[in-house]
Order: C-alpha cells, then structure tokens, then sequence
C-alpha cells in the first residue's frame, strides 16, 4: 500500500500519512546487523523499498545472496501488503491524496487540486517559462498545513543547473506568514554535477526520507546531466538506459514515501517531421522513456510580460486544459491576482 494511502497513526502521522517502516525492523528474523548496514548503504532503508525492488537487484547488493534475498522477501512480503484491494477501498484512499498548491488556482484547478502526491509531475517548456520558479514555490507550499493546501513536509531539491536561489523562498514564505529560517531549513538542497551523482543522490534521499517527513522531491532539470554526459547517437541507448533507471528510483521513493515528485525538463526542435506537425514544433528531451514515467505531464511556454501558460498534455484523469498564471516577486500566482507587473519583457 502506498505511503499516500495509508492513515495517520498517532503522533507518526502527517498529511494522512505514517513514515515508512525502517529495514532495521528485519535485524535477527531474516537479516544480520551487517546486512542491514549494506541495504542502507544501497538505498533500501525501508521495508517499502525492499518490498518494491525485484529480487535481482537485492541480489546485487554486497553480501546479500540468492538464498538470503529469498528469505529477505518472503519475510517483507509478510510485513508490507502488495495484493489486490477492491476500487471501493482504491477510491476511498484517494480521496485522501493530499495535493499541494502551485500558488496559482488556475493551474491547481486543471490538475485536479495541485500537484499530487505519490506520482510524478513534469514541467517542459523552453527557458524563462517559469519551470524553476513554479519548483520554489512548491518548495514552500509542500511545507504548509495541508488544510492550506501544503503536504506538511520538508522539500528535497536536486539542482542540476545550479539555478536554486533561496531568497526566492524567503520572499514566497513572506506572501503565506511562514517563518524564512524554517522554510529554509525544511529544505534539503544538493546540486548535482553529473548522471551518475544525480541518481546517487536518491540513495542518499531514500536514508533521508526514512528519518524525516518530506513531502516533495524536485529534479529541476532531470535531463539536463545527460544531454552533456552523453552524447550523440552512439550512446543515445546508454543514456535512455540510465535515465529510465533513474526515473524509476523516484518513482520507488514517491510509492514509498508518499511524497509528490516534480522534475522539469526542456525542449528541442522536433526532428520527426511528422505530416501536419508545424515546422517549429519542440518536444521534451528524454523520448518515451520520459513520457511513460511521468505520470502527469503540464507544457510551459510564455505569455505576455509576466504571463504564463500551462497545459496539462497528458494526466490519467484530468482532460488536457490550459491555465494562465504569472510570475511575481512573491511566487506563482493568478493573473492579476499578485504583485505581478507583467513587464518582465
Ligand atoms: N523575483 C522575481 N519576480 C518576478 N519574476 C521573476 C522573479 N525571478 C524570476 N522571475 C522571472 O522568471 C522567469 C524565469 O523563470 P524560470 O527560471 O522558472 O525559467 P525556466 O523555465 O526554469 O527556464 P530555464 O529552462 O532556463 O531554467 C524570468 O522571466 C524572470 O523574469
């Protein structure tokens, strides 16, 4: 069962939501001290990520045999329910997902509430149409009480371009009353400078997250490494390999944790040449391999002066739909509902 799902317990719960059991519950019934060490070391530090990893993997890991990989997942398989359950319970839990504000109604509107937990969200657009500023602003509404439409938890923030500011958080905490040393203490930044250190970032996250309640993991830009890392054709399947490797590891910590995922990506000039398409037209970097992990995915591109326009091109249940919204000193907001200028032009 998804974290997202799972109901509050006492003082452990937020947002409808308990942590993840740590893997030490499993020392002296199926592992050693020492196993668990390596799992933790590997990124498995709860028993969700265990449950959730294929045996070939577990295997992988230092020490951890055929036989005793066996043992580790019939044990977890006993802990942690991967069965059936009926849409009526489905249904009921979703009720529950908690959903946090872009700071824009319009756009919290076409998405159903906000961004949602538990999945990932992609931003695409060219530069300058608000994909990092929509991040800091998450990175401060996923804090807030979620009767103001936050996630109650603390932000994780990879910079793969190095465009993180967190005066632009101090200015966003300023519009909501929030206290700026705590926002900014809820936020766990790291910038990461190549693939290979972007996906071991997440193993550090997963320990992370084990420990303490995020609510939202942001990759601003999650292609960006691998354009330079790889390049071209001859290592195009190379790179698609370990970006899918990487998307996957989210999506592991967005089941796990229950925390909603963002990541952006930027666009190039079509090459398809598809009959009908305009001879302009730019697409999202990272193929289908990007397309099917993302589980909702919103095209930016810009407006007049501080205008900015989001469409929702692919979700797995809200229509595809257009929201205005602008750039202002203090965050995401509605057109002409800020302090917006609208002459950044
Ligand atoms: N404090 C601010 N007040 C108002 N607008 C701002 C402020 N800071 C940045 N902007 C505007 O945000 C826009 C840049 O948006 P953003 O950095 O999110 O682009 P992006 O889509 O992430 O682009 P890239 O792909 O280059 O990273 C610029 O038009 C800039 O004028």
């Amino acid at each position: 069962m998804s974290q997202a799902s799972q109901q509050s317990q006492g003082d452990d719960g937020y947002a409808g939501r308990v942590l993840p059991q740590p893997v030490t519950v499993l020392e002296g019934h199926c592992c050693t001290k020492k196993d668990i060490e390596k799992l933790v070391e590997a990124g498995y530090a709860t028993l969700e990520a265990v449950a959730y990893t294929p045996k070939k993997l577990l295997c992988q890991v230092k020490g951890i045999s055929e036989a005793k990989a066996d043992k580790i997942i019939a044990h977890v398989s006993k802990m942690i329910p991967m069965g059936f359950t009926t849409a009526t319970e489905f249904h009921a839990r979703r009720a529950d997902l908690v959903m946090i504000t872009t700071g824009s109604t319009a756009l919290d509107n076409i998405l159903g509430g906000g961004i949602e937990t538990g999945a990932i969200t992609e931003l695409y657009g060219e530069f300058r149409t608000g994909k990092s500023q929509i991040c800091h602003q998450l990175a401060v509404t996923c804090q807030l009480p979620v009767d103001m439409k936050g996630g109650e938890g603390k932000c994780l923030y990879i910079d793969t371009e190095g465009t993180f500011r967190p005066e632009r958080l101090l200015a966003i905490s300023e519009r909501y009353g929030m206290n700026g040393e705590d926002v900014l203490d809820n936020v766990a930044y790291a910038r990461a400078y190549n693939a290979d250190h972007q996906s071991q970032l997440l193993v550090l996250a997963g320990a992370m997250m084990s420990e303490s309640r995020f609510s939202l993991i942001i990759v601003d830009s999650v292609t960006s490494l691998y354009r330079t890392d790889y390049s071209g054709r001859g290592e195009l399947s190379a790179r698609q390999m370990h970006l899918a490797k990487f998307l996957r590891s989210l999506m592991r910590l967005a089941d796990e944790f229950g925390v909603a995922v963002v990541v952006t990506n930027q666009v190039v000039a079509s090459v398809d040449n598809a009959p009908g398409a305009p001879a302009d037209a730019r697409k999202p970097i990272g193929g289908n391999i990007m397309a099917h992990a993302s589980t909702t995915r919103i095209s930016m591109r810009k407006g007049r002066g501080a205008e900015r326009i989001a469409r929702i091109v692919d979700s797995p249940c809200m229509p595809e739909a257009d929201a205005k919204f602008q750039i202002t000193a203090q965050g995401i907001t509605d057109v002409n509902n800020g302090d917006g200028d609208g002459d950044d032009d």
